[in-house]
């Protein structure tokens, strides 16, 4: 008879089997029985997710770089883990990003955030469309344009700090100040309440901070969503050395969490609404819309608020700041566009128009340009097709598989954009029809139903700020190198610099 000694040893043996028993059934099981194993790609990103963990996590944001070399050995369609493929041909962009069919989001993806209320992170197709129904008239171009005088406002804003280092001769970290910019603006529109990082003599830098560090976690929730909610569940002491970067987070969460109180209890109707015009915010349509009762509550709401403010600022900022740079390191460039500004705006101190600058053909390449080499968000968008297998080429990707799509292979695509690394606004200008069947293939903004919500305002800005300040400013660059400062080193959801990077810096030479 086994004594009880002999059953306490027993247990974590039987553990340990019964562990790699299931570890290994499920390795077989992904390997040789699962619906995808039919797709080319690696046995271990096949076999376990650890693999994409390492780049994501250990390496910092490689794995978009690996996948860019897997297709090279594997080709167009790659299985690039237990559950994703991923696709590198620019033809089935509009297919997987459709308009018209449905098209789900991929848990894993919108789990990194911590946010599974807002409608960037709903999965369901149906719930996305019902949550992003009332947002849409403000989005429109329309509202867009009644924006203008907010946003010239604020361009103003940023002219007068750029007056105050043109006199004091100091460099100016051009992506917080645009980030302070298009901050103040997007909390204008959507808080009705402007942040005014731009008045900080500093430019806010807690505020970019805070963006990265959000962006930059996401690499690592990804692979253990759980541990937001232990560490949201620690008392703030604890979080503040453990994870000082989470901090960040939770005290942007509770200081939107504060003003979203306020729209609820109408006690900001005031704000800033006398002198911008801005009667509503996505708040007040989302309150006043006829969704129910449970998606209006606070916890959603301010969920809504941190993407809509999140999305609109550093990826706005990083556009203006790639565009500036690849200006300025193109001398010829630059002189092309200041033509054209000079015909379109005599008056260098006069507000830009948006009617008038959006129809300058050199302006929209290079802005074009400066979208397509910002790339958006550096990481792959995956869309899941819920009801139908999709095709591509000689293959059928069952139904439910999460496929990827990267702008940075659509962008460094070098049959549709040759020579993919420079700045040429001419692919754009130069086309017969002025490039917009080009237009195609720059994804910035992704495309179908869950498109950015926010193109038609971050285009606006694009257009105003870089007409107003190129038609105003010569800039010099400072210490900034394109290798160190501009090209894209790491995947961290945003697209990031080298480590080593001290960001791109500009002095006003007049
Ligand atoms: C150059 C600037 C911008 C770029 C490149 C950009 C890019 C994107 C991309 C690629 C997506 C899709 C993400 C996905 O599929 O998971 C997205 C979604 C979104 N963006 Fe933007 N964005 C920009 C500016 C803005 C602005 C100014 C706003 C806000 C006012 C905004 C608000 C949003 C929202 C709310 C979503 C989620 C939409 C949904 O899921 O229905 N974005 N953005």
């Amino acid at each position: 008879m086994p004594s009880v000694y002999d059953r306490q040893v027993e247990w974590p043996v039987l553990a340990v089997v019964t562990v790699s028993l299931y570890l290994f059934s499920t390795v077989v099981y992904r390997l040789y029985f699962s619906p995808l194993a039919k797709f080319p790609g690696p046995r271990l990103a096949a076999a376990t997710l650890m693999y994409e963990a390492y780049y994501d996590v250990v390496k910092q944001g490689q794995y978009t770089f690996k996948i860019k070399e897997l297709h090279k050995k594997y080709g167009p369609i790659v299985r690039i883990s237990p559950y994703e493929l991923h696709v590198d041909d620019p033809e089935f962009y509009d297919e997987l990003m459709s308009r018209t069919s449905p098209r789900d989001k991929y848990k894993y993806y919108v789990d990194q955030f911590g946010i599974p209320k807002s409608s960037f992170s709903t999965i369901d197709h149906r719930l996305h469309r019902m949550r992003r129904q009332p947002l849409n008239p403000l989005f429109s171009k329309q509202s867009i344009f009644r924006l203008e005088p907010t946003i010239n406002g604020l361009v103003e804003k940023l002219c007068s700090r750029f007056d105050e280092f043109k006199k004091s001769g100091q460099p100016i970290p051009l992506r917080i100040a645009y980030s302070c910019f298009t901050t103040d603006v997007v909390t204008l529109y959507s808080l009705n309440k402007c942040w005014n990082f731009l008045d900080d003599p500093e430019f806010s830098p807690v505020w970019c901070a805070t963006i990265k560090a959000t962006a930059d976690m996401g690499n690592l929730m990804k692979h253990v969503p759980w541990l937001f909610g232990v560490i949201m569940s620690l008392p703030d002491a604890v979080i503040s050395i453990i994870f000082p970067d989470m901090m960040l987070l939770i005290n942007w969460r509770r200081s939107l969490t504060s003003h979203i109180q306020a729209i609820i209890d109408g006690s900001n109707e005031k704000g800033e609404k006398d002198g911008d015009g801005l009667s509503r915010t996505v708040f007040h349509s989302l309150l006043e819309s006829d969704i129910p009762a449970e998606e209006k509550t606070l916890d959603r709401l301010v969920q809504e608020g941190q993407v809509v403010v999140g999305a609109g600022a550093d990826t706005t900022a990083h556009a203006l700041t790639t565009t500036t740079f690849h200006l300025l390191d193109n001398p010829d460039k630059l002189a092309k566009l200041r033509r054209e500004l000079e015909i379109a705006m005599p008056d260098r101190y006069a507000p830009a128009k948006l009617s008038v600058v959006e129809q300058l053909p050199y302006l929209a390449a290079v802005i074009n340009e400066g979208l397509r080499l910002s790339y958006g968000l550096s990481t792959r968008l995956a869309r899941v097709s819920p009801k139908e297998e999709l095709r591509f080429k000689e293959w059928t990707i069952p139904i439910q598989t999460p496929v990827g799509m990267t702008s940075v292979m659509m962008h460094h695509n070098e049959t549709i954009f040759p020579d993919s690394y420079s700045f040429i606004p001419e692919r754009w200008s130069e086309q017969p029809d002025g490039g917009r069947s080009l237009e195609k293939y720059l994804v910035s903004f992704a495309k179908g139903t869950r498109q950015c919500i926010g193109m038609n305002l971050a285009r606006a800005e694009l257009f105003l700020a870089l007409a107003t300040i190129f038609r105003r400013y010569d800039l010099d660059l400072y210490d900034t190198k394109r290798a160190r400062d501009i090209d894209l080193r790491h995947d961290n959801f945003l697209p990031q610099a080298s480590l080593e990077s001290r960001g791109v810096r500009v002095v006003i030479k007049g």
